[in-house]
This record gives C-alpha cells, structure tokens and sequence, in this order.
C-alpha cells in the first residue's frame, strides 16, 4: 500500500535520513520508533510532501501504484484530505483558533464531498460522538472553548471522518496525560478495526508499541536499524541502539522499579513494562 525506498533526507550537505526502507500493508500498524531527532518526523512528512522549507529528498514514495514525489498540487491536496490523514503532537494548531469546530469539519466534507449541508451536520457530530466527545456542543465550539484531550480527539475526529485509508500519527499522545493517551490510542485501534485503516505511528515510547503495534522499525541517526514484528523487535532485538531503547522504558508501577530493573528484559516485557 504505502511503499519507500531508499529514502535520502537532506538538508543542505547535512544527511538527515539516510536510505530508509519501510513498507505499510493495509490495515497495518507500523510504529516507527526511535529517540528524538532520529528521523521519524521528517520520514513521515515527507510522505504528505509536507517537508519543511530548506529540507530536499530524493527515493521512492509509493502510495497505491501512485508516485507521490511528484503529484501536482490539487491531487496532493485531495490525498491528504481523503486517503493520507495526519495526526501531529501539536493539536492546538490543527484548528484555526476564531472559527467553530463544527464549521472546520464542515469544511474539509463541503470540499471533498458531495453532500448537502443537513447531511455534513449530522456526519460532523457523529464524527464527534465516535470519539466520545458531547457532539452537539463540541460542533458549536470555538477550539480555544475544549480541554487539550478534547480538542485532541476532535482532531482525531476529523482526521477519521472520511475514512481514510492511512493514518499518520506522530507522537499524538505526547502532551496528553497517561489516561487520556490511553483513550486516544483506543480511538486510533477502533478506527483501524472498523475501517481497515493502516496507521503509521510515530513515538520515541516504546511502551505503547507492546499494545497496539504490529510491526516495529526502529531508526537512530537517521538510519533504519532494525524492523520486524512486534515480538521479534520487542522480545528479540538483534540491534544493540533497539536494546538500550527497550532497556530504557521506565517501569509502570513506582513501587516496583527495582524489582523490575533487576528482572531480565524478556521477563520485564512480559509483567507489562511495555503495556
Ligand atoms: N527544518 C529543519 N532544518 C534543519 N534540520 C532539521 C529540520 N527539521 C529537523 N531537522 C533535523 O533533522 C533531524 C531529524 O529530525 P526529526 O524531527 O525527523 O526527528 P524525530 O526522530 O522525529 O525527533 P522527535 O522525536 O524529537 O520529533 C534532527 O537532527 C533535526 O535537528
């Protein structure tokens, strides 16, 4: 489905990400993981052509027999608003401050959709409820009007509400406290379920990886180091960089981290350091 081949990153003379190689299969959730400043993010940006000013790549991006390194501006802009949709850290800016939530959504389905005003309501506030917010309310919102939780899943919400076919998730729990991270991470599994939706999830946490994930890639300095399935780069990392990462997962309880730390690593992942 999504395919990328020998990925270059650069900026200048200085190499950002060097001969990447990923492949995503629908319905497939592919973490890439990795301390900051690995990668990850330029990676995935580059995907949507989203690239910072100054940054250049060269490689194969291919989206469904589609080359995406060279689409004219309305396809892309088609693309990520139907098939490829992200979902970044920074939710605060996915929303234009003085404009309702309802109004943005409606938006984003008048432009890509045929459907009459009736209709883009009730799809917009059911688009809310799935994720569990008041939808109603939330519709005639102004974003500054929610909690970052709410305006996170609202983000989510819209990024689901037409079904894409990938979602690109990069590090959306980051700012989020642990339980409603954890809601955030359930929403993205029920999506993926209910719609087959591949989801490529950017996180330096391993943690969230052990629940959710079915394939690892793991990238340092720019590099792919290692990749396989959840289990294989989880309970058999062959990468020395994946085993200090893994190593490096804090305990989940407090009371327990020096039993935990004194534990092999095959036992800790299995008593749920990685949950
Ligand atoms: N606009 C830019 N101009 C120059 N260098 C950049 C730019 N954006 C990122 N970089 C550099 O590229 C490298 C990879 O950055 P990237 O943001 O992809 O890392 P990351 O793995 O996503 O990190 P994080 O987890 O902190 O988001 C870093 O060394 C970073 O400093």
């Amino acid at each position: 489905m999504l395919t990328i081949q020998n990925l270059t990153i650069s900026s200048g003379s200085q190499l950002l990400v060097n001969g990447l190689n990923l492949e995503l299969r629908a319905g497939e959730w592919l973490a890439l993981a990795g301390e900051s400043g690995s990668g990850k993010t330029l990676a995935a940006a580059s995907i949507g052509g989203l690239l910072p000013r100054g940054i250049s790549y060269r490689g194969t991006l291919n989206w469904k027999g589609t080359d995406l390194t060279n689409l004219p501006p309305a396809r892309r802009r088609k693309l990520l608003g139907l098939e490829i949709r992200y979902i970044f850290q920074d939710y605060q800016g996915a929303f234009t401050p003085f404009i309702t939530i309802g109004k943005q959504l409606d938006e984003l389905l008048s432009t890509h959709t045929d459907l009459d005003r009736h209709a883009r309501r009730a799809l917009g506030i059911e688009a809310l409820e799935r994720v569990n917010l008041p939808g109603d309310r939330v519709y005639r919102s102004y974003p500054f009007q929610l909690s970052g939780g709410q305006l996170q899943r609202a983000t989510i919400a819209s990024a689901l509400m037409l079904h894409p076919a990938l979602i690109i998730a990069d590090e959306p729990t980051t700012a989020l406290d642990s339980l409603t991270a954890q809601r955030v991470l359930k929403l993205i599994a029920a999506a993926k379920e209910r719609m087959n939706t591949s989801v490529l999830w950017i996180t330096h946490d391993l943690r969230h990886v052990r629940k959710y994930a079915d394939r690892v890639a793991v990238m340092c300095r720019g590099e792919l180091v290692e990749q396989g399935t959840k289990d294989e780069v989880l309970y058999t990392p062959s990468h020395p960089y994946t085993k200090r990462l893994i190593a490096a997962i804090p305990p989940l309880s407090p009371d327990a981290p020096e039993r935990l730390g004194q534990m092999p690593l095959s036992r800790r992942l299995k008593e749920g350091a990685l949950k």
